[in-house]
């Protein structure tokens, strides 16, 4: 099952080549717009995907503490330019009535908002609210990290320049000293 119009992206891919001045039709470039249609279906899968879904797995465990799932990778596509993003995420929520998901799931939700045309904030923010929903945590915190590749390949050029985004919900919101936890133990 196909997830995207190949046939378009082909299509405007030999448009885009032309008008750079390339020929599409060199042989380096036959396959290209086949490669490049194939390789947006992969980044944008997550447009298909509720990352909500993902907690529908929940167990039930009684522990209302923390749970942080840190360094989660991951590489998204500023909708601005359409140039990579990439860098970690961090999750932490604290169970309440004892639902607590799979610790994958969370990072899969990661993946299924990431791979899309995408802002930093947004990415932050729409995991915070889906744990938010589903889970009904006493307290979610999202922190992002990453490097935008439209900051650093061209426009301002500032290589090595980090964006850290981040979202709280809930009790971690009105909790200055368990945000301060929650961070400590993302950096060690
Ligand atoms: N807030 C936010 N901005 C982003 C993100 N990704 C890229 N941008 C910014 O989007 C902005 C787009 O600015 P524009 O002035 O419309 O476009 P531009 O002329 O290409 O801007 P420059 O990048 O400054 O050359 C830039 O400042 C980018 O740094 C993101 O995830 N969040
Ligand atoms: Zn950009």
């Amino acid at each position: 099952m196909s997830e995207v119009n190949r046939a378009q992206i082909e299509e405007a891919v030999r448009l885009i080549l032309e008008a750079v001045g390339e020929d599409p039709n060199r042989e380096g470039l036959l396959d290209t717009p086949k490669r490049v249609a194939k390789m947006y279906e992969e980044v944008f899968s997550g447009l298909k995907e509720d990352p909500k879904k993902h907690f529908e797995t929940i167990f039930s465990e009684d522990h209302e503490e923390l749970v942080l799932v840190k360094d989660i990778p991951f590489y998204s596509m500023c909708e601005h330019h359409l140039v990579p993003f990439f860098g970690h995420a961090h999750v932490a929520y604290i169970p309440r009535n004892g639902r607590v998901t799979g610790l994958s799931k969370l990072a899969r939700a990661v993946e299924a908002v990431a791979k899309r045309p995408q802002l930093q904030e947004r990415i932050t923010s729409t995991i915070a609210d889906s744990i938010m929903e589903k889970l009904e945590p006493h307290g979610v915190m999202i922190v992002v990290e990453a490097e935008h590749m439209c900051m650093t390949m061209r426009g301002v050029k500032k290589p090595g320049a980090k964006t850290v985004t981040t979202a709280v919900r809930g009790t971690l919101a009105e909790d200055v000293n368990a945000r301060s936890e929650v961070l400590s133990l993302i950096k060690n």
